[in-house]
């Protein structure tokens, strides 16, 4: 049995362990405890690969993975997976979304509380110092304070459900939600940054990308109360660190709750030097319960993937299929196949994909433009290409992609036509499907037809003139090729011949079918 290599690069907990062992198919490697360095030599390996947040899945990395094919962040963030280059590569990037949000939710409660009541420096003057100053020790109380939660998801909408617990007054911002996500849990909602500056404390849940690094910075502390109380358990850097840092120096800000940084490891970092941060070790998803779910499920998720079953929480995917209208599904497959069909009749260097689309199948023109681009590449590419790296190839190749709606209805409730441009000119096929489920191409180069895309299939352009089906019938006969079905359509410059073959049809054979005086062209495809 070929078994597939499973290499686990971060501390995950034994319970997803003992499954990969326990596995017949999967080889595992364990690599959590070597260094960085020595894990590219293990990585090469691997097929699929299972990282938490202290393996940056960046270019070195993934040009050591010369045999990954998917890659599960054992948690939420995956900023430190280069995704690009996932893509590039065909790699599939899944991350394992909501098993440690109680576990992060919790460590921002604790950092908030913390940071009101000094906890850590209250209980270190007691354990370490064996102190007892209770006068050292006046906090402050969430108790009707006001607190601004950036970013309303999984886990900020927690929060602020735990802070109206405490009868905080509770205001989120996050552009990406309707308003009543937030006002029907009996949460204020804002549009405006400015309420948020203007809380007692602030905390937030965002992911770290292009938008929101920095979110926090020099000019909007600036704005804030004094003596403002910020909390981040997300990800470094979404506060500016030299920012944060000064003005917790001034008093400005004057408590900050700190489990992330910019550069981890961060036992040096200058923020664990001023007596007013509560801090943790990136410990937001460190609970045993979130652990072993997590690993229980990159575990699972890394079999699957492995074998090439499913894919789960993908994020480099063109479509999530499970969150589409079951009527796309078919339509999805008929492009890729119809794509196949028409690159494998061009048999030329392809410069252009367009995809056009009439009906409500035309919502989806992004996602069928990439099917198509997966079907037009096989031809030349072979199980090279695939969703995630197909628009990459195409661009690479200097092919160019287009996709635009139907301007005129044609009469079917949904069609989707594909148009490929090569040097000798524009080549055109059409599908639809019929009952839900029957995918039928319907037109070819502007010849309309009635076919099912499957099968070996030599299609002949020709002069529509009389002996022309008896004497392929003959050639066919001749070289022992069975006809399964005959299909001819007709048009004002000849006729298009779709014949359904048995056996393949060997370039012998094609070269007598184009040798016939009707004949104007003459192809083998097979899908
Ligand atoms: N410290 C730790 O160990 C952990 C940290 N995290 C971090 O927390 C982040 C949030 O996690 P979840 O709540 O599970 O993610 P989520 O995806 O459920 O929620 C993120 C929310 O942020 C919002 N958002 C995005 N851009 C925004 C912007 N510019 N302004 C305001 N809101 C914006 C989104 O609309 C979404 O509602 C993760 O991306 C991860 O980086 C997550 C788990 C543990
Ligand atoms: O899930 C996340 O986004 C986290 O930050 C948790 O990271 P970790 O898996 O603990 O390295």
């Amino acid at each position: 049995m070929s078994k597939h290599t499973i290499v686990v690069c971060d501390h995950i907990h034994d319970a997803g362990l003992q499954i990969l062992q326990n596995t017949e198919d999967v080889n595992y490697v364990y690599a959590a405890d070597v260094d960085k360095t020595e894990l590219l030599n293990i990585i090469k390996d691997a097929q699929v690969a299972i990282t938490r947040s202290s393996t940056d899945v960046d270019e070195k990395f993934l040009n050591a993975a010369v045999n990954l094919k998917a890659v599960i962040r054992a948690g939420v963030g995956y900023d430190n997976v280069d995704m690009e280059g996932c893509s590039k590569r065909g790699i599939i990037a899944m991350n394992v979304p909501t098993a440690n949000t109680i576990a992060a939710v919790e460590l921002t409660m604790t950092h908030m509380l913390s940071c009101m009541r000094k906890f850590p420096y209250a209980h270190n003057q007691l354990k370490i110092d064996r102190v007892w100053k209770r006068e050292d020790w006046y906090g402050n109380e969430l108790y009707g304070k006001k607190l601004g939660v950036i970013g309303f998801g999984n886990i900020g909408h927690r929060v602020a459900l735990r802070a109206k617990s405490f009868e905080m007054d509770v205001l989120t911002y996050d552009p990406y939600i309707p308003s009543t996500k937030a006002t029907d849990l009996g949460i204020k909602y804002t549009t405006n940054f400015e309420d948020i500056l203007s809380c007692d404390i602030i905390t937030i849940h965002t992911p770290k990308n292009k938008e929101t690094i920095n979110m926090i910075g020099f000019e909007e502390i600036a704005r804030m109360k004094d003596g403002v109380v910020l909390i981040n358990c997300a990800r470094g850097g979404l506060y500016n660190e030299d920012a944060l840092y000064e003005n917790l120096k001034s008093g400005k800000v004057a408590m900050a709750g700190i489990d992330v940084f910019i550069k981890e490891p961060a036992i040096d970092h200058p923020l664990l030097d001023l007596p007013n941060v509560t801090v943790t070790a990136h410990l937001g998803a460190n609970t045993k319960e979130s652990q072993r779910e997590i690993s229980v499920q990159a575990a699972n998720n890394a079999i699957e993937s492995a074998r090439g079953i499913s894919y789960p929480n993908a994020l480099n995917l063109p479509i999530d299929e499970s969150k589409i209208p079951h009527f796309v599904k078919p339509y999805i497959e008929l492009t890729q196949k119809m794509a196949f069909l028409l690159a494998q009749l061009s048999k030329s260097e392809i410069r252009s994909i367009n995809i056009t689309a009439e009906g409500e199948i035309s919502e989806y023109l992004d996602s069928l433009q990439t099917f198509a681009t997966v079907g037009v590449l096989a031809v030349s590419c072979g199980d090279e290409v695939n969703y995630v790296n197909a628009n990459f190839i195409a661009k690479e190749k200097g092919i160019d992609l287009t996709n635009s709606e139907f301007s005129n209805h044609s009469g079917y409730q949904n069609k989707v036509s594909i148009n490929i441009t090569t040097p000798t000119g524009v080549k055109t096929i059409s599908g639809t499907v019929f009952n839900e489920d029957v995918q039928r191409i319907v037109e070819i180069n502007g010849f309309p037809l009635d076919i099912e895309p499957k099968g070996k299939m030599i299609i002949m352009r020709n002069h529509d003139v009389p002996g022309v089906i008896g004497e392929v019938g003959k050639i066919l006969g001749n070289n022992n090729i069975n006809i399964a079905d005959f299909r001819l359509s007709r048009g004002k410059d000849g006729a298009l011949a779709v014949i359904l073959i048995d056996e393949k049809a060997c370039s012998d054979v094609l070269k007598k079918l184009d040798s016939l005086e009707a004949a104007i062209a003459v192809a083998y495809a097979e899908i």
